[in-house]
């Protein structure tokens, strides 16, 4: 169920003439087993993969997810080193979902993400199909104090607001994050930015208005981010204590992201959610991050895994 990284996966260029000036991060990122006791993070940031697309298959998806993790570290393994000098990269190993006992795995996961969390590091978690939501905020919740309160950003062109029934999904981690608030009796902060209107039905925008969920079309995000879009972003960052973000790919145009399980053919221009994102991290509230479905089945020439690593680097770099 836990796998410590192979240190196989972080390889690529050497620029050797140019010393310390010409690192990049798969000569700085350092292995972190999590079936030890840890080091202080001091706010370093730990990779953890969750190498399962069990909600993708359960979800009538095209499944290839599992193996987005290594794919995520092969592409981040070669971004230029431009970190602030204090902070250092580790790479805390995968989680896995055996034998499609994808409730065990999102349990798993939550628990690793708790370690990383009180330990002090600031978690990145690389699914996975966006079941992977759902084990995430099982870590995050216990971190929590009874006074904070917790602001969910998804970049996605679905809600993932499905109903539970007959079984969860990758549809559905968002409505199981509804309930876990609804059954506390506290108010669920969920503002999603990239819907498709052609790819959510009548349903999903109905319980999303029952849940309480506010969201951004992606039609509203295709030419850049409007002043009403940022005040949208703006008033919703006010509103909370602390932030999980969660991007799934399938947010940007197929042109850019081809490897996902839904490609979306009027999903969003990078250079759109890099910019979000940038004043997001800014906020300073930012707690955890993941960044799922992939599917490098599906990719073309890595496109898509090294969208994601940008995406990864423009967050860790912005991080406040
Ligand atoms: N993770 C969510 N996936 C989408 C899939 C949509 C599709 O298959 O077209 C959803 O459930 O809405
Ligand atoms: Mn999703
Ligand atoms: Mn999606």
């Amino acid at each position: 169920m836990y796998k410590p990284t192979s240190s196989t996966v972080w390889k690529g260029r050497i620029d050797a003439a140019d010393g310390d000036l010409g690192l990049r991060w798969h000569q700085v990122v350092k292995p972190l087993d999590l079936s030890k006791e840890l080091p202080i993070g001091h706010g370093s940031y730990a990779f953890l993969g969750f190498c399962c697309d069990e909600g993708v298959r359960r979800n009538q998806g095209r499944i290839g997810a599992a193996q987005g993790p290594d794919a995520i570290r092969q592409a981040l393994a070669s971004m230029a080193v431009n970190l602030p000098r204090e902070l250092s990269l580790y790479d805390a190993g995968d989680v896995l979902c055996a034998d499609q006992h994808l409730e065990r795995a999102q349990e798993q996961l939550g628990k690793k993400v708790t370690t990383l969390l009180t330990s002090g590091y600031r978690t990145i978690v690389l699914g996975g199909g966006h079941e992977t939501a759902y084990g995430h905020y099982l870590g995050i919740q216990p971190v929590l104090g009874n006074a904070l309160r917790l602001g969910i950003i998804n970049f996605d062109a679905h809600f993932d607001l499905r109903n539970t029934s007959p079984q969860s999904s990758s549809g559905t981690p968002f409505r199981q994050i509804a309930i876990a608030y609804q059954e506390q009796d506290e108010k669920f902060s969920y503002l999603c930015l990239g819907i498709q209107e052609q790819s959510n039905t009548r349903q999903l925008f109905k319980t999303a208005e029952e849940v309480g969920a506010d969201y951004v079309l992606a039609d509203d995000l295709q030419f850049g981010v409007s002043e009403q879009v940022r005040e949208k972003v703006n008033t919703f960052l006010g509103e909370v204590d602390e932030l999980y973000i969660s991007i799934d790919l399938d947010v940007f145009s197929v042109a850019h992201a081809p490897g996902v399980s839904a490609p979306a053919a009027l999903g969003l221009q990078p250079q759109v959610v890099v910019s979000l994102l940038k004043e997001i991290m800014a906020s300073g509230k930012v707690l955890t991050l993941d960044v799922v479905e992939l599917n490098p089945s599906l990719d073309r020439d890595q496109q898509t895994a090294k969208l994601a690593a940008s995406i990864i680097y423009q967050a860790v770099q912005n991080w406040c």
